[in-house]
């Protein structure tokens, strides 16, 4: 299996270097200049400063030098893959195509694997997701994974080729369940980051980690996905992972929203999209998720903190 990975961000650098210790990988950016920068000084000074790339790692800004891999690692954010798959379908026919990112898209409802899907309805398809920072897969220490794919066939050859003595990946062929549990877990740790933010205390993190969990379980259960895999690596795992690290943008984001600082538009806070695409599928399906509508309501600025959570306490009492 030759494997290249698109996208030059934090993760898909952590990715190309990983992999690149055991085989040869392409990285692909799409910006020359940034191609042109990590060629010369082996590293991704703009995502991962100080990770130094393995001599099996070329970098390239031009798409057809990948025509040679099979298998395309696809880690640019959730809300550009639509418009990064349409544009560039022609060089992406007839791979393996392997969605590392992890979200909803808000125009559309979907997940990767439909967008994919809609655009090159012939690609075989998979998804990587579970708890793992860019910075630790970087660096060497163990990462356990998820890779999905219904062909479980496709799962194994792409589980072999994709672990590596530090990344250890598990296989599931329940790619909803996947999708959704690494899209809501950014949700919730947004809500866990503005209860921190706001004072509120670890105990109420506590409760909102664990009801955002029984969010999570609602939606994706609903929809089809099994309950083991919202309680694996992709679901309560990662969740585990991004609520209480500050490692995690999207931890970090909603500590700003709770202490009403500014935080850098430029980063990427995959849950204040997914937020608002899951609060209006929810709605649309008649389902219960208040710490999702929050979280929606806290993006949008018509809520603060205060607001949400006086909010959901102050809904009726229930059975857990
Ligand atoms: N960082 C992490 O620890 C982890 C991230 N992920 C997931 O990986 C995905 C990517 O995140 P991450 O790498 O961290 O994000 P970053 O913000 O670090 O990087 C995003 C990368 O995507 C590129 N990009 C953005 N839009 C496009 C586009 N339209 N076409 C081509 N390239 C584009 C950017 O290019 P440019 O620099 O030119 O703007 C940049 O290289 C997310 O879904 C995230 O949830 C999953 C697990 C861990
Ligand atoms: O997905 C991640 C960890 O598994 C990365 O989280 P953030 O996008 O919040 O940094």
């Amino acid at each position: 299996m030759s494997v290249g990975v698109l996208g030059a961000g934090a993760f898909g650098t952590a990715l190309a270097i990983a992999l690149a210790r055991k085989a040869p990988v392409q990285l692909w950016a799409r910006s020359e200049t940034r191609a042109r920068d990590m060629a010369t000084h082996r590293q991704n000074t703009a995502y991962l400063p100080e990770q130094a790339f393995p001599e099996q790692l070329m970098v390239t800004a031009n798409l057809q030098e990948l025509a040679g891999c099979d298998t395309l690692l696809l880690a640019v954010p959730m809300q550009q893959l639509d418009n990064f798959i349409a544009e560039n379908a022609a060089a992406l026919q007839e791979k393996t195509l392997v969605a590392c990112c992890k979200g909803v898209d808000l125009r559309s409802g979907d997940g990767p694997a439909e967008i994919i899907a809609r655009h090159l309805p012939d690609t075989g398809f998979a998804l990587l997701t579970g708890p793992s920072f860019a910075r630790d897969i970087a660096v060497g220490l163990p990462t356990g994974l998820t890779l999905a794919c219904t062909d479980d066939g496709r799962g194994q050859a792409l589980q072999k080729a994709l672990s590596t003595p530090a990344l250890r990946l598990y296989r599931t062929t329940d790619v909803i369940g996947a999708t959704l549990g690494g899209a809501l877990k950014n949700v919730i740790a947004i809500a866990c980051g503005a209860t921190i933010g706001a004072g509120l205390g670890e105990s109420a993190r506590a409760t909102v980690l664990t009801r955002g969990f029984a969010e999570m379980q609602r939606l994706a259960l609903r929809r089809g996905a099994q309950a083991a895999t919202l309680s694996g690596l992709s679901g309560f795992g990662d969740l585990v992972l991004t609520c209480t690290s500050e490692q995690s943008r999207n931890y970090r984001f909603g500590r700003a929203l709770g202490q009403g600082t500014t935080f850098d538009p430029s980063v990427t806070v995959e849950g204040a999209a997914t937020a608002r695409a899951v609060r209006d599928i929810a709605a649309r399906d008649d389902l219960d998720m208040p710490i999702t509508s929050a979280v929606a309501g806290l993006v949008e600025n018509r809520l603060d903190v205060t607001q949400a959570m006086q909010d959901l306490l102050s809904r009726s009492l229930k059975e857990e």
